[in-house]
């Protein structure tokens, strides 16, 4: 773009048909004429922006470098002139957008004082559809709402006069050092939930010392949202591509960017849910996965935006592929998903350097088990998982209780998927606020159970009364060699 020409509202307004129609984005003047039909969202998306400024929309939905990287170099026309704007044309500008949250709903970040606050936050003055996409889960949500209900059911066992003027969260998680054993779980497309997008996890996981997990369908470039964590470590969750060369692609890029320092290979959504509140809403807007450029659409089973930016993903993904991803890939790797022992089990004899206990927030199989059971499960029928890899858990946490919870259960790593996403409404701050709650709640929590060191206990189940979770447990073990109980024994 020739950054020195600066375009005039009236020179704008010569181009502001569909057949000669210039946008303003982000400062700049595009023609868009040639791709407006070509836009998949349906080119009305667009023309309604001709002669205007269609930014709030546009960051809304996609990527800033996005744009620049679609159009030839002669539809980049200039930067947009502020000094010629009129008052006419300013009220031209307060035609409808798509999803403006009202600003008189969101209440102020103070007023957000737990992780349920900036779900409630986000479903008042979010768009409906970023709602219905973060907030929702698989057919019946009731593995969403097992994830979160179950945590409630593991009781602590407090000691009293123990000391706890100094608590230290520190913890060493995946090679890397980190304030508190919190990371920020991939989640896909988070423009949909501010326009700073990922780059507000980004930055706000840097200022909270904890690490962002990329998503492989996130809104924005992987370099991108590194700059925006600047220095800071990262880990980068794979979804498999049907066309296997992609995959091997992004392993490639991965390679040259020495900030990702794992890979998170996600194997519970071999194919992507049913989710219906998605599903209900169908809207036009149209919405694009960065690193692959697959685009949301309407169909007759619905608008779901999870399952039309899903479609990619290889079912046919199996352990088998263990070795490819390790030739293709020097980095730790993770198995994100796991929701038996058996399938824990496997991945350490597969030399995987890791796994996530998870089922994808509620998201995947509806009536899977909560996870904080898949972690007792392991501890029961494969304790040795724990000792001879880093095994991470995700799904309900809410508070910083349930944080010390899993870490007492034996896990080095406990993802927060759905508040994050929210606090990206409230930009980096809003995400920073997150961690910081988070933070105080484990702090807390540990002093008043009398714990002053998250290393010196992870693993110590003798702080945990469990006897209420136990009666959920499968009865039966399904790890080769593992324990059978007697309740259920097979008839012969
Ligand atoms: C909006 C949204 C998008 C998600 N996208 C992905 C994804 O791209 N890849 C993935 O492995 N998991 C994805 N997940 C699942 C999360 O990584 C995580 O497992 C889950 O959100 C944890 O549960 P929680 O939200 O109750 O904390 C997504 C979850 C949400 C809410």
């Amino acid at each position: 773009m020739s950054s020195e020409l600066k375009i005039s509202v009236s020179e704008l307004d010569k181009h502001a048909t569909p057949d000669d129609c210039w946008v303003i984005v982000n400062g700049k003047v595009y023609d868009l004429t040639r791709f407006a039909p070509e836009h998949p969202g349906g080119p009305d998306m667009i023309y309604k922006y001709a002669g205007k400024d269609g930014s709030k929309t546009y960051n809304e939905f996609h990527a800033a470098s996005l744009i620049e990287k679609e159009l030839e170099p002669s539809e980049k026309k200039g930067e947009f002139d502020t000094s010629t704007i009129t008052d006419t044309w300013l009220e031209a500008q307060k035609e409808e957008t798509i999803s403006e949250p009202d600003p008189n709903e969101k209440p102020p970040l103070s007023a957000i004082i737990n992780l349920d606050d900036f779900e409630k936050a986000f479903a008042k003055s979010g768009s409906q559809k970023a709602n219905a996409y973060v907030s929702g889960a698989s057919n019946d949500l009731l593995t969403l709402n097992a994830n979160k209900t179950f945590w409630q059911r593991l009781w602590f066992r407090p000691r009293v006069m123990r000391n706890v003027s100094s608590v230290n969260t520190n913890m060493r998680m995946l090679g890397v050092d980190v304030s508190m054993p919190v990371w920020i779980c991939p989640m896909g497309i988070a423009k949909t939930a501010g326009p700073e997008g990922e780059g507000a996890l980004g930055r706000g996981a840097k200022k909270a010392g904890i690490v962002h997990c990329v998503s492989t369908t996130a809104s924005m470039g992987v370099e991108e949202i590194l700059e925006s964590g600047e220095g800071n470590p990262f880990f980068f969750q794979l979804y498999v591509d049907k066309q296997r060369h992609k995959t091997e692609a992004v392993l490639k890029q991965l390679e040259g960017l020495p900030q990702v320092k794992a890979l998170f290979v996600t194997a519970d959504l071999a194919v992507v849910s049913k989710r219906e509140a998605d599903e209900r809403i169908k809207t036009q807007v149209q919405v694009s996965v960065y690193q692959n450029g697959q685009k949301s659409a309407v169909d007759k089973k619905g608008g779901g935006l999870a399952r039309s930016t899903g479609s990619f993903i290889d079912w046919a993904l199996s352990w088998d592929d263990i070795p490819w991803l390790r030739k293709h890939t020097k980095l730790p790797i993770l198995v994100k998903g796991i929701q038996s022992a058996a399938d824990a089990k496997t991945a350490l004899e597969l030399g995987c350097d890791g796994i996530v206990v998870s089922n994808h927030g509620g998201r995947a199989l509806d009536s899977a088990p909560a996870t904080i059971l898949t972690l007792l499960e392991i501890r029961r029928d494969c304790p040795e998982v724990f000792d001879r890899m880093e095994v991470l858990v995700d799904g309900g946490v809410r508070r910083g209780s349930d944080v010390l919870k899993a870490v007492l259960l034996g896990a080095k790593g406990i993802g927060v998927g759905r508040p994050f996403q929210c606090s990206v409404l409230y930009d980096t701050e809003g995400v920073e606020h997150c961690a910081d709650i988070i933070r105080d709640e484990l702090e807390t929590a540990m002093r008043l159970c009398g714990i002053t060191d998250l290393n010196a206990v992870r693993g110590d189940m003798s702080w945990l009364n469990t006897a209420e979770l136990e009666q959920y447990l499968p009865p039966t073990s399904i790890v080769k060699g593992g324990f059978l109980s007697g309740l259920f024994k097979p008839k012969l």
